[in-house]
């Protein structure tokens, strides 16, 4: 990562460190609203440079054994590991998430690189039965090629780390868009990679404030193979349509709509705990984030209580202040964004109950919120709130908690508590959701296959399933053999 005194940043395009033809950009602090640094601004002959130098380091990438390649990313990792203070501040500085979660964002995508090292040796084809005919039929799998990665700013690392990781040990060359507000931790990790010795153009970062542009190259340049996207569901549909005209494959994560369930038979220290976790996470910006919360009647009260006093204990500031559970959103437009919908959801019903503004602590914070008698018909129902808001609402059955909890397009994570074993077995088979937490509100973990179903996506990242989407299967058909 080149950059000079008044902290400069470079694209890194086939091993050389260039400078924007379109200039440089501005990434902010979002705790301040500071500029801290400038970026190089990539156009799109520089996005045809990438894409070109990650096709000809593919050719020599893929040739490598799989041994060889798994090595490198171990490397790579342990490279990671040893730059974690410095890469938790970069992620801390560019997106407002407290230290802690910083920190924990190094460890967690450190951990798909080393899955990923350690599963990526383990690609193997099969030998079937044979057919009539002396035929022996068997399967091999090959790298897809060239990569297109585009990631969001809520985890600047983690996110680059999980499409990467497997791309790179089933032998794919990526060339990587950072999102605008945080491309600080995306070039640190890609000079990281550099000392590891993973090869030129075989990782290859171009920042720029044009994403329609970036993207629409990624979709459209014949030698891109796959695009691998975590973002909104609108900007994934774009891509899905650009991407039609080639039949470019895709993997898309895109937003969730969590239903969060309480049954009367649950552990409501256990719920509450959960659901704290999984809402306040990165100030409530995950698209697994617990969206809809929903509580079985007899225990609504004593829930509410129980939520009330750990979110007033919540404590708002900077996250490199020692001490913050609660930073600020990522900008401006996010800030505006939420106030609007919180605002809509009362105009409709919802009755505001803790919270409802900004915060004094600074330009960009808002505070734990909290809207009850949340109806199926709030505008905010049908929306990825994307902030500390707990919008909740009540049921009566079983049936009832499980119709609310599938009325959404979404379907990424869900969760639910109960005690009550065939409960939770049976309402979990019955969410129409990809991932399910099963008294649980942290549920992310590289060994696991982590995406949606419905509007949600396309694709498994992570486990065994992260690695198939970099790989194709090619089928041989050995005749003669008698
Ligand atoms: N599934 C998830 O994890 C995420 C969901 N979201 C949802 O999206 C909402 C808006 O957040 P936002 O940051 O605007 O999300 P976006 O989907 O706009 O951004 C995610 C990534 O896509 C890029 N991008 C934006 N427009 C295009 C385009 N036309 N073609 C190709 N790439 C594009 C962005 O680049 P750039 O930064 O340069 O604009 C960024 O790298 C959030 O409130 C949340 O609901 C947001 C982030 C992550
Ligand atoms: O919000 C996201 O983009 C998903 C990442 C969260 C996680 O991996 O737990």
């Amino acid at each position: 990562m080149e950059r000079n005194m008044t902290q400069h940043y470079r694209a890194l395009i086939g091993g050389e460190w260039q400078q924007g033809r379109r200039g440089s950009f501005a990434v902010d602090d979002p705790a301040t609203a500071q500029v801290v640094a400038m970026v190089a601004d990539v156009d799109v002959s520089q996005v045809d440079l990438a894409i070109e130098a990650a096709d000809r380091a593919f050719d020599r990438w893929r040739r490598l054994s799989a041994q060889e390649r798994c090595d490198l990313v171990l490397l790579w990792h342990n490279r990671l590991q040893e730059n974690r203070q410095r890469l938790a501040e970069l992620i801390t500085l560019e997106s407002g998430k407290p230290m802690a979660e910083s920190l924990g964002e190094v460890e967690y995508g450190a951990s798909y690189l080393k899955w990923y090292a350690q599963q990526g040796v383990r690609a193997n084809g099969q030998t079937l039965p044979a057919l009539p005919g002396g035929r022996r039929p068997m399967t091999v799998k090959q790298p897809v090629g060239v990569v297109g990665v585009i990631t969001p700013w809520n985890f600047p690392l983690a996110m680059i780390a999980r499409k990467v990781a497997p791309a790179l040990a089933a032998g794919c060359a990526v060339v990587i868009k950072p999102a605008a507000e945080t491309p600080l931790t995306a070039l640190l990790m890609a000079e990281l990679a550099q000392e590891a010795g993973i090869p030129d153009g075989v990782i290859n970062l171009v920042p720029g404030s044009d994403a329609a542009v970036i993207g629409h190259r990624l979709c459209t340049h014949p030698k891109v193979r796959k695009l691998s996207f975590t973002g909104s569901t609108s900007v994934g549909r774009l891509l899905m349509a650009q991407s039609a005209e080639r039949v470019q494959k895709l993997s898309l994560e895109l937003g969730g709509n969590a239903p969060f369930l309480v049954f009367d038979d649950a552990n409501l220290e256990g719920a509450v705990s959960g659901l704290m976790a999984s809402k306040f996470r990165n100030s409530g910006q995950t698209c697994v984030c617990a969206n809809r919360i929903l509580v079985q009647r007899g225990i609504y009260d004593d829930v509410i209580a129980r939520l009330k006093a750990r979110m007033a204990a919540l404590t708002l500031g900077p996250g490199a202040l020692p001490g913050t559970d609660l930073g600020p959103l990522i900008s401006d437009r996010a800030l505006t964004r939420v106030e609007a919908l919180v605002r809509d959801a009362v105009a409709s019903g919802a009755r505001l109950t803790m919270g409802g503004s900004r915060s004094p602590k600074g330009e960009r914070f808002y505070l734990p919120t909290l809207l009850e008698s949340v109806t199926e018909d709030n505008p905010i129902w049908t929306q990825e709130i994307f902030g500390p808001v707990v919008a909740v609402t009540q049921f009566d059955t079983e049936e009832e908690g499980v119709r609310l909890a599938n009325s959404s397009e979404a379907g990424l994570a869900s969760y639910l508590y109960s005690d009550n074993l065939p409960r939770a077995v049976r309402v979990a088979e019955a969410l129409e959701y990809g991932m399910v937490g099963i008294n649980e509100g942290i549920i992310s973990s590289a060994v696991a296959p982590f995406g949606g179903i419905k509007s949600s996506g396309l694709g498994r990242e992570g486990g065994q399933e992260g690695l198939e989407e970099y790989l194709e299967t090619k089928y041989l058909c050995l005749g003669g053999i008698g």
